[in-house]
């Protein structure tokens, strides 16, 4: 068992285990002439401190307000209007405390901040007392994004992970307000990758890579573009569940559905806006073109770079407009060398981008093509046990909080019932074989053609052989687990984890507990 969160009080430890899931609580033994602790499981609490999570979240999330400024998204009208230099609309911020979201049971209780196109408030259900998050934004702004939003995080919520849960949507004051309930998160990865030194590892990476290809797959599989890649629009789950590892895209306003009504791709363009941030968008975007799937995958390993580099070469260009600037940064991208770009990182890097820059407009990416090689490297590399739990910020970002740090210098807990040597030794030959049959299937999938159109991701399959390492009932139950060993099953067992495309067009399965159409008539008519 890893522990990986610990709280402490003077007589007992209590730590979750390292799926998150469990709360165990080690109580020392005052009587006992031996020293150590009892072990005792709790179930998980199913109700947050409200107090908790919103100095958690202001420590951990930077002020929205200065992260929109500082990737250049121009402010909306609707965001403009609710700036604190306004009594008035600062009030207005304050007067949604204590209102509920159309005639759901989710209530704005505090503030969060506001981003370009919105506010953001941490909510509570009044009966269950589960804390969310609200998204509101003005009802009468120009150019409503709410609501465009929700549809598409409608589309993707039959993806078993990596995109939060939505509870529900509606109006507020009699549609002055609309309102976005959702699912919680944690950190951002922006925030992560700054606390964690401006740098991830190798493995963090890695980690990463499969788990956003994977998402990306998802997402373009229900025929949407994600458009605005960036660290700030992941976010991790909250750490006290079995969700801290798990990548969440958020922020939807710039999708575009890439597959038309009729089934056929949208027409290629030129002379478009830019959308996204100009650090990390492709050069097709870079030049004006439309994009389509390729752009996404593009942008994903820029920052992918980013993350393990600490840099890009085109950070730092400056010119005299914002049209110049970014031509500017289109041409370094064409002229910086894919292998130069990637050096210091793996081969398997170069290839990526290589293969990504090649693909023609319509063109499918190959996702398990793309996928299998850093399956390979996470295998080479570091003795794969689909551990994918083992992230950086689950070192060293706990490390800084002070009790965590207290805590280090404890001694260990120690659990009750001794591990004998030999049960050792068994496990590491279970693990030997394992890891053995595992670099077997996985030679096997490269060996293989690439899935084709027909075949999608799953939703919610699991893990039912057990072979990744027991992450099918967790994903089952709320998407947790251990996303690497079920992605890696999911290109495995493709047939029989992949849903037919008439389960695809089926509608979603929305938690709205509305029960019924929970688009207001006003959002509807704008
Ligand atoms: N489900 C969530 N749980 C926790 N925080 C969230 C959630 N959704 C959004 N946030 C936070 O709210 C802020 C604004 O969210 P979002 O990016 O969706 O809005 P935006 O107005 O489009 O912002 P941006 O300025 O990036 O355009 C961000 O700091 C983000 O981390």
């Amino acid at each position: 068992m890893q522990i990986i969160l610990s709280i402490k009080s003077s007589s007992s430890y209590a730590n979750y285990d390292n799926n998150g899931d469990t709360l165990y609580v080690f109580k020392r033994r005052q009587s006992s002439t031996t020293s150590g602790f009892s072990i005792r499981k709790l179930p998980q609490p199913q109700e947050t401190n409200i107090d908790f999570l919103y100095e958690y979240y202001q420590k951990y999330n930077k002020n929205p307000r200065q992260r929109s400024r500082q990737t250049g998204k121009a402010a909306s009208p609707a965001a403009a209007a609710n700036t604190t230099e306004t009594g008035k609309n600062q009030s207005d911020t304050e007067s949604l405390i204590g209102k509920y979201v159309g005639n759901s049971k989710y209530m704005a209780v505090k503030y969060l901040g506001g981003g370009s196109f919105g506010n953001l408030y941490l909510g509570q259900h009044r009966d269950s007392r589960v804390t969310v998050a609200i998204k509101i934004e003005r009802g009468d702004c120009d150019k409503p994004q709410l609501f465009l939003e929700y549809r598409f995080y409608k589309k993707l919520t039959r993806l078993p992970r990596g995109v939060p849960k939505i509870y529900t949507f509606g109006p507020i004051e009699d549609g002055r307000w609309n309102a976005l309930v959702m699912e919680l998160l944690g950190p951002s990865l922006e925030k992560m990758h700054e606390n964690c030194g401006g740098r991830f590892s190798l493995r963090t990476v890695i980690q990463m890579t499969i788990q956003m290809i994977h998402l990306y797959r998802g997402i373009h599989e229900s025929g949407i573009l994600y458009r605005d890649t960036k660290p700030a629009n992941f976010l991790l789950g909250q750490p006290n569940t079995g969700k801290w590892w798990i990548i969440h895209v958020i922020d939807l306003g710039f999708c575009k559905e890439w597959r038309r009504e009729d089934g056929s791709h949208i027409v290629y363009q030129e002379n478009k806006p830019f959308t996204g941030t100009v650090r990390y968008m492709s050069i097709n975007n870079n030049m004006g073109r439309e994009q389509s799937r390729r752009d996404d995958l593009e942008a994903l390993v820029y920052m992918l770079i980013y993350f393990y580099k600490g840099r890009l070469p085109w950070q730092g260009i400056t010119a005299n407009t914002i049209i110049e600037r970014y031509r500017m940064i289109g041409e370094c991208k064409v002229n910086t060398p894919i292998p130069t770009l990637c050096s210091d990182m793996p081969m398997e890097y170069t290839l990526l981008l290589q293969s990504i820059r090649s693909l023609h407009f319509e063109e499918r990416p190959s996702y398990s093509n793309l996928l299998t090689p850093f399956f390979q490297l996470l295998a080479r590399e570091y003795a794969l046990e689909m551990n994918d739990r083992v992230y950086d910020w689950t070192m060293s970002h706990e490390i800084k909080s002070p009790t965590l740090r207290f805590m280090q210098q404890q001694p260990e807990p120690v659990e009750e019932q001794s591990v004998s040597e030999k049960s050792i030794s068994y496990s590491a030959t279970k693990a030997a074989k394992y890891r053995k049959s595992l670099m077997n299937r996985i030679q096997a999938m490269a060996n293989q053609p690439d899935d084709d159109n027909s075949k999608s991701v799953s939703a919610g399959t699991g893990n039912p052989g057990g072979s990744g390492g027991g992450g099918g009932a967790a994903a089952a139950a709320g998407g947790g687990g251990n996303p690497l060993a079920d992605i890696l099953h999911q290109h495995l067992n493709t047939d029989q984890s992949l849903l037919s495309t008439k389960q695809l067009n089926q509608p979603a399965n929305i938690m709205d507990d509305n029960n019924h159409n929970s688009t207001s008539p006003t959002t509807q008519s704008k």
